[in-house]
């Protein structure tokens, strides 16, 4: 039974929900169903909480992070096979989830002796000019199912290296990351009320979260539509908010590519946890002269996928979140037959024999799609991929910029002058060469253009920004008023 973790202490509540794994429907844990009154505790603890902690050196609080890290390292395949039961990942990708905490852990640690401010020089005579980062206060975090651990150390340890105290609301499909993320910073010694953890429901909890006048930050990752609705409600009450909302991520496949590489990096980036990254694989933008044989080679790798529960080291592709993702990923492929897309492998739920009692959708690739379909335009979150014909590298990168996403894409070349253009013109956050669209690393900022996000950046030193204001600082030690912008001459 999991407990939210308010001013430092766990704290049951009546209403419960269950956690299921999906890969085979058995319920592994229970879940709090809070309200808006958990909610306002937990922000009235972190409001006094945030005081104190401010006011600690950032070396003192990046101490905590540093032991966080170490805790995680110790514990690394315990969280992982944990992460898998709930998530239903493959146990190799939640070991490397798992490590992507442990490395922000460390790397945010070490902003503690840096978080940079500018000197410059003053326009006066004996007068002294800076600006500072300072925290915001109390600031929320929302995260997703897909990446429960990854996600929320992106987002809660800048923000508490920064000097401000966390209200977390997880994901209720994933709590068990939370509720162990937690257990792990009260051993490590995080001061009471510097992380509050809220479970429950997005309508409830979320909401209250959005709406609390105290909360001066909302970092959100999960649906653009979700996303609209806080930024509006944000927007209302001018608070800072920052989104990541997904993509319709492109690998492009040029005709000169080393297709095999390429189709390693498809498979990878398409079908790797089951499709359900926002950096995921959903179009392959290939050159007309290699697109039957890129075709043939996909197809080839990808009936030696192994479907099944993750916690198997030989599995490849887990389960589906729920059913009701299920169902959204096979009323894509529905409309992508009616749209007049070629189905080419997949197209199906598994539901015989070991997949009984999971959710399990078989790897799917449609051909022959126009760049205008709705199943090219919109985001799966599922192992369904569409392959889209183009005759150069320009038509390549205008059919990657004609979605309403911009997080991560990917160019298949030898060819070193149509490298440097497309990473000119790809209008993504991210642009990976020879590489498939997924394997974001923690130290560069992650984050995207038009409907992924709002300008801002989760992880890399700019995840700063969204947990600090900047102070400007003047010091005049000249004992007399001098008046800028008045007459610098007349102050000689
Ligand atoms: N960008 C990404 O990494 C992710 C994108 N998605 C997309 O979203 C689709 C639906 O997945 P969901 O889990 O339902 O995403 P979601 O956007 O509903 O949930 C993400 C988080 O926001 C919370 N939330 C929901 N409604 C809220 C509200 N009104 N106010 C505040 N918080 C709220 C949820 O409880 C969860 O913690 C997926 O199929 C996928 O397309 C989902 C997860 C991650
Ligand atoms: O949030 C995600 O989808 C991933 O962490 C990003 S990446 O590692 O696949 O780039």
């Amino acid at each position: 039974m999991l407990e939210n973790y308010i001013d430092g202490k766990w704290k049951g509540h009546s209403t419960l929900t269950d956690v299921i794994n999906p890969a085979n429907g058995e319920i592994i844990a229970k879940v709090p169903l809070s309200s808006e009154k958990e909610v306002d505790e937990a922000v009235q603890a972190a409001k006094i909480a945030q005081k104190q902690w401010a006011k600690v050196p950032a070396p003192q609080r990046a101490e905590v992070l540093y032991k966080v890290g170490n805790i995680m390292k110790e514990r690394k395949e315990e969280l992982a096979r944990l992460l898998t039961l709930e998530n239903g990942k493959v146990i190799e990708e939640a070991r490397g989830e798992v490590q992507e905490g442990i490395d922000m852990a460390f790397y945010m640690a070490g902003e503690g002796r840096r978080l940079f401010g500018q000197t410059t020089p003053a326009e006066l005579k004996d007068k002294f000019a800076m600006s500072i980062r300072v925290p915001v206060g109390v600031v929320a975090i929302v995260t997703p199912w897909n990446f429960p651990i990854a996600i929320a150390t992106w987002k809660s340890f800048p923000a508490i290296v920064a000097g401000n105290a966390v209200i977390w609301k997880p994901a209720t499909e994933t709590p068990i990351m939370a509720y162990e993320l937690a257990k792990i910073f009260e051993e490590a010694g995080l001061p009471k009320g510097v992380l509050n953890v809220v479970f429950g429901k997005g309508s409830i909890v979320g909401e209250a979260i959005v709406q609390h006048p105290d909360i001066q930050v909302v970092s959100f990752t999960g649906s653009n539509e979700v996303g609209r609705t806080i930024a509006s409600e944000c927007g209302r009450q001018l608070k800072k908010v920052s989104l990541e909302m997904g993509g319709k991520n492109a690998v492009i496949v040029m005709d000169d590519a080393d297709l095999d590489l390429a189709v390693d990096g498809i498979i990878w980036s398409a079908f790797g946890t089951s499709g359900q990254r926002c950096t995921a694989c959903s179009r392959v933008i290939v050159h007309k002269d290699v697109q039957k044989e890129l075709e043939k080679r996909l197809l080839e790798k990808m009936e030696q996928l192994t479907i099944g529960n993750g916690l198997d080291e030989q599995v490849k592709v887990g389960p589906i979140i729920n059913q009701s993702s299920l169902e959204k990923i096979h009323g894509y492929v529905e409309l992508g037959k009616r749209e007049g897309a070629k189905l080419l492998a997949g197209g199906f739920p598994l539901t015989e024999n070991e997949y009984k009692y999971g959710w399990f959708y078989a790897p799917t690739l449609f051909t022959n799609v126009h760049p205008n379909m709705r199943i090219a335009q919109e985001e799966i979150f599922g192992p369904v991929v569409s392959i889209i014909s183009v005759s150069s590298l320009e038509e390549a990168i205008e059919v990657n910029n004609q979605v309403s996403y911009g997080l991560s894409s990917s160019i298949f070349t030898r060819d070193v002058n149509r490298v440097f253009k497309a990473q000119r013109d790809l209008d993504t956050g991210i642009v990976y060469v020879n590489a498939g669209t997924i394997g974001a690393e923690i130290h560069l900022p992650f984050g995207g253009t038009k409907g992924t996000g709002n300008g801002h950046r989760d992880s890399g030193v700019q995840a700063l920004d969204v947990f600090t204001e900047w102070r400007t600082v003047y010091v005049d030690y000249s004992g007399k008023l001098q008046r800028a912008q008045i007459d610098i001459e007349s102050n000689e």
